[in-house]
């Protein structure tokens, strides 16, 4: 599903956020949202799953997401948030199981108890099924937030920094998920991420947030470049490339100030 940004804009009371972000986002594809702290990133993804009320127009598949029932849109939107505080007692099963709600009433089918499993086992998670949600580590807790929004089987899947607390390993395990999960079901996702050799790696797309606005966009080779790593972080860096990817070895910050 395609999704389109018309003019969005932002703001959380007098402090803008967003604005006048115009993007074009296909399916198929692995979007990077970076830009530095504060850029708007986690605020870009809340507003694609309109968990913040913005301004301007979101398009998902040519349908305004303001004239969608909120069921609807966790039908074709999955979202994995980047903090997975929870209070309540939950197993990992049930808290997979949450993804499958757009689909069903008070009470889930054999069909649901199946879908929770086959994507438990496909994420690993099967031998922590019964466990608490509470006691696992935040790299477990992560995966399982990932397993919920599969569950949702959404044509959009927005992640915010889903690899930060993971390690190496689980890093590439995931994002080799995700990049299997595009190719298969030609799904779009959209995830926000401050590894800029990690979204060099395995995005189609990238996009720069920088001062509320979109610095650049566009296919990894163009964006990673010195010049917008020095205007964009203020970061002297060497990008060079590997596997016809870029990769950078950032250098030094550049001193502001007097
Ligand atoms: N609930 C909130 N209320 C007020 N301001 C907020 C709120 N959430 C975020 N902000 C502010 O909005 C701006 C953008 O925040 P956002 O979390 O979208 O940035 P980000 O690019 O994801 O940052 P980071 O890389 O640090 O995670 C920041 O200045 C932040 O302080």
């Amino acid at each position: 599903m395609e999704v389109r940004l018309e003019k969005v804009a932002f703001s959380y009371g007098k402090s803008m956020v967003l604005d006048g972000i115009s993007i074009r986002l296909e399916p198929g594809n692995i979007v990077a949202v970076c830009g530095p702290n504060g850029a708007g990133k986690s605020t870009l993804i809340k507003c694609i799953n309109r968990i913040l009320s913005f301004k301007g127009t979101i398009l998902i598949s040519e349908k305004d997401i303001n004239t969608l029932k909120m069921t609807q849109i966790s039908q074709q939107v999955g979202y994995v948030p980047q903090d997975n505080a929870q209070v309540f007692s939950i197993s990992v099963f049930d808290m997979v199981m949450m993804g499958r709600r757009p689909y069903i009433g008070w009470r889930s089918r054999e069909k649901d108890r199946e879908k929770v499993l086959e994507i438990l086992e496909l994420l690993g998670l099967s031998h922590l099924g019964f466990r608490d949600f509470n006691q696992l580590s935040g790299g477990q807790q992560q995966k399982v937030i990932i397993a919920r929004a599969l569950a949702q089987e959404p044509d959009v899947l927005l992640l915010d920094e889903p690899t930060s607390s993971l390690d190496l390993g689980h890093q590439l395990e995931v994002m080799e998920l995700i990049q299997s999960l595009v190719a298969e079901k030609n799904i779009l996702v959209v995830m926000s991420v401050h590894d800029l050799n990690l979204a060099a790696w395995y995005a189609d797309q990238i996009i720069m947030l920088k001062e509320c606005k979109v610095a650049c966009s566009g296919v990894p080779g163009d964006i990673i470049t010195p010049e917008n790593i020095l205007s964009i972080y203020g970061v002297v860096a060497q990008v060079k490339i590997e596997q016809e990817k870029p990769y950078i070895i950032p250098l030094h910050k550049v001193k502001t100030g007097g």
